[in-house]
């Protein structure tokens, strides 16, 4: 058991020092980042280094935390997790009105041509006190294809995650971004039939993403639209890659976020729908997080054998950033879950409510096991 690893992170916790902790999909290494100090620093341009956490509305401040400690843990020893009895579920009848209500409202102003698709969502709130190490441990146990996070300054709050999502990734001039929408819950079938609504929701932010990178991107590609898995969901999802015109990583993340994946198209239209009807704050759900200008050492050898100094280092500079989706923050005895959907002018209310049901499984199945 990987005690000294986990431990360093949970005395880091108890002396309310910043911190994230977090594996990247399919990855075996856990990466640990340390503050040594509680100090909140924001992020005033892109070509700083460090890890951001950056919230939903981009017109509020992205937190950097300082690589003061990197710690690195390679083989994090799967454990198999003992589910409790214990079967929280939603009954809240006030919470389902209101995001019925809400979604009517959407449908409502695609309808009068003010949007092509908006992103509602809502907050799930629960009594329950659990180590966040735990429950984080629970996340890497259960869904290795995510990108799994525990993050926490004392001075913003602690959030916890395992998301499906990337919003970009770069490594020196290469740039890759993807386009993920449209749900279904995974039956066994890895490449079923999708419906229009979920085609057409999810071509939408193809297009938007190809609109935001032109002009700043060269070479756009994408992939087949494929099925891809998310614990017991499936989403659509294309690829696209390209390379950046120059060191222009800032313009590139603001022209993506928030995509129509989290916000909507038209993007300040319907952002400021959200902020004005969803009735809650989302902070830092569907904003965004990951490793910003990493830089990485290599030692290349490609010269023919025999010839002295023939080794050289190579540094590339990385950037790997995921949506913050399938995610939860915890405050000292409660939880909240953030979800939600796209809207098109095909959506049933009452199916988009299940939807957010449905994603808002992710979280809870970690919770149940932790309980
Ligand atoms: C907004 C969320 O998911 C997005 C990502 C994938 C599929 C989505 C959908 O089908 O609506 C959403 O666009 C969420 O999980 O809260």
């Amino acid at each position: 058991m990987p005690l000294d690893f986990f431990e360093k992170i949970e005395s880091h916790l108890e002396n309310k020092l910043p911190f994230v902790v977090y594996r990247k999909p399919n990855e075996q290494a856990v990466t640990a980042i340390c503050q040594q100090d509680d100090e909140l620093h924001y992020l005033s341009d892109y070509t700083e280094t460090g890890f951001v956490f950056a919230p939903f509305d981009s017109s509020s401040t992205t937190v950097l935390l300082k690589l003061d400690q990197v710690l690195r843990f390679t083989d994090f020893e799967d454990e198999e997790i003992v589910k409790s009895e214990s079967n929280r579920e939603e009954t809240c009848t006030k919470q389902k009105a209101f995001h019925l209500d809400l979604v009517k409202k959407g449908i409502a102003e695609i309808n009068v041509g003010n949007f092509d698709k908006v992103v509602l969502s809502r907050r799930i709130q629960l009594n329950m006190k659990t180590p966040p190490l735990a429950l984080f441990r629970s996340l890497l146990h259960e869904y290795k294809t995510a990108f799994c996070y525990l993050w926490y300054h004392p001075k913003v709050g602690l959030w916890l995650g395992a998301t499906p999502e990337i919003l970009l990734t770069m490594r020196n001039r290469k740039i890759t971004t993807m386009s993920l929408a449209g749900t279904q819950n995974y039956n066994n079938e890895e490449n079923p039939e999708w419906g229009n609504k979920e085609l057409e929701e999810q071509q939408l932010v193809t297009e938007y993403i190809f609109n935001a990178l032109e002009g700043k991107v060269s070479d756009l590609e994408r992939t087949p639209t494929e099925s891809v898995r998310a614990g017991s969901l499936l989403h659509l999802r294309t690829k696209i890659s390209g390379n950046s015109k120059q060191e222009n990583l800032g313009e590139v993340i603001r022209a993506l976020h928030p995509t129509p994946a989290v916000c909507g198209m038209p993007k300040e239209k319907t952002k400021a729908f959200i902020l004005t009807n969803e009735n809650y704050d989302r902070e830092f759900y569907t904003g965004f997080l990951g490793e910003l200008n990493f830089k990485t050492e290599r030692n290349r050898n490609n010269r023919p054998r025999n010839t002295e100094n023939n080794v050289y280092r190579s540094i590339s500079k990385n950037t790997t950033l995921f949506v913050n989706l399938r995610c939860m923050q915890m405050n000292e005895d409660k939880v909240s879950i953030y979800v939600g959907g796209g809207i098109t002018k095909d959506s049933n209310p009452e199916k988009e409510w299940v939807e957010t049901v449905a994603k808002s499984k992710t979280m809870l199945k970690v919770i149940k096991a932790v309980e």
